[in-house]
């Protein structure tokens, strides 16, 4: 009976629905029913329709905690190689900086995605998105940003939506073309960006972009270089999110609000006027607590702001090799809440409700009639545990449109 199609019902839940802008929204002794991979019951056992009575394909969650399906909005997910030399560096002392100025960082991880073959990368990939599967992922971004040329920018985009296909979830592409300076353009950063914007329509043509983000920072690109490549994106009507405010405050939260973007991201130093021009946008903040934690790092981003001005806060994995090599988005989650004191709720909410509103996206995130059937049966006694557990086995089952995908 697991192996549900795009109809079934699921009976004896506990549901944390999510609904509203508060709370977690339970709803003891539930069912939920969906017809065509969406939800069309969400509500007490008592008041499921005469209609769904003769309904073969039923499971028994036998008491168990169901959430939205987890939704993890800033991944790197596809790279080839790690970094992990760099890591023990940087336990030596050598910074971030330090080591992408001599030529480490995002520079290395393009040698070895450029080395990759479509198929090498792919192998390389899939593992980590399954990962963040199997720990409750339904919907997954995937960003580019290591090819570096038009070729490898589209193998690995490529690849992120071949991961979606296999895996059967949701997988939402980020062209991230203007992540860092490669070889080939030292010294020529406008001239790169010429580039990127080139790149940007054909990559779109071919179906392999649903946002566009870029490095706005120090040791990345300019104001100025990210505004050229956030209107090559306007004028293709792409929606655009950022690195912003990561290491500075380069006034990038304030940039992606100007386009009227999807989020912001890590934002650890975005100023009250970026923030205030984030909620007058309804721009997200993605927080990225693994790169803070990764990188050892202490300013916190302006938590106290975001909740005063309504920011939404998402919560994310920023997977990758070099300042995130984080493959558990509850993990994220309980970071946030250790590091940047996020309650366990508001933890779950910025892997849900709010990481799909960063995404653009309006079908997903809450237990809701015509929202996608896509949810979690979790082994817990309290909603709390989400954030609570490092590491462990809480996930009983995924299903993404009503059908089990772990
Ligand atoms: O180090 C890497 O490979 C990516 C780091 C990642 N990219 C970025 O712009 N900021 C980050 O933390
Ligand atoms: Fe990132």
């Amino acid at each position: 009976a697991h192996e549900l199609a795009h109809t079934g019902l699921l009976v004896g839940a506990r549901l944390i629905t999510l609904a509203g802008n508060e709370g977690y929204g339970i709803v003891e002794d539930a069912a939920l029913g969906w017809r065509q991979g969406r939800l069309d019951f969400v509500g007490a056992l008592q008041d499921v329709p005469d209609a769904w009575r003769s309904e073969r394909d039923v499971v028994d969650a036998q008491g168990r905690w169901i959430t939205p399906g987890l939704i993890d909005c800033h991944t790197h997910a596809v790279f080839a190689g790690d970094r992990a030399s760099e890591f023990e560096q940087r336990l030596q002392g050598a910074s971030y900086e330090e080591i992408a100025r001599a030529g480490g960082g995002i520079v290395s991880s393009v040698r070895a995605t450029r080395a990759a073959s479509e198929d090498a990368l792919f192998d390389a990939s899939l593992p980590r998105a399954r990962a963040l599967l199997r720990d409750g992922v339904t919907s997954l971004e995937i960003k580019s940003g290591y090819g570096l040329d038009f070729a490898n920018e589209r193998k690995m985009l490529r690849v992120a939506r071949r991961i979606g296909e296999v895996l059967g979830i949701t997988v939402r592409t980020t062209f991230l073309g203007a992540h860092a300076l490669p070889p080939e353009f030292a010294g020529r950063a406008d001239d790169y960006v010429e580039a990127v914007c080139e790149w940007l329509p054909r990559l779109q043509e071919e179906g392999l972009v649903d946002a566009v983000d870029a490095f706005c920072e120090r040791i990345g690109f300019t104001v100025a270089q990210t505004r050229k490549v956030f209107e090559a994106a306007r004028a293709l009507g792409l929606p655009v999110k950022l690195h912003a405010d990561q290491l500075s405050d380069g006034g990038g939260g304030a940039l992606v609000a100007e386009f009227g973007g999807l989020s912001a991201d890590h934002v650890e130093h975005t100023s009250e006027a970026g923030v205030r021009a984030m909620a007058a946008a309804g721009t997200v903040a993605v927080l990225l607590p693994g790169a803070f934690h990764v990188l050892r790092e202490t300013t916190l981003p302006p938590l106290d702001a975001f909740r005063a001005h309504g920011v939404p806060m998402a919560v994310a994995t920023d997977c990758n090799p070099g300042t995130s090599p984080l493959q558990s988005l509850r993990l994220a989650m309980s970071l946030a809440c250790t590091h940047f004191r996020l309650t366990p709720q508001e933890a779950l909410r910025g892997a849900t409700v709010h990481a799909a509103r960063a995404l653009g996206l309006a079908d997903r995130g809450r237990l809701q009639v015509g929202q996608r059937a896509d949810f979690v049966l979790w082994n817990m006694a309290h909603p709390a545990e989400l954030a609570y557990w490092l590491g462990g086995e809480l996930v009983e089952a995924v299903y993404a449109e009503g059908r089990r995908v772990a």
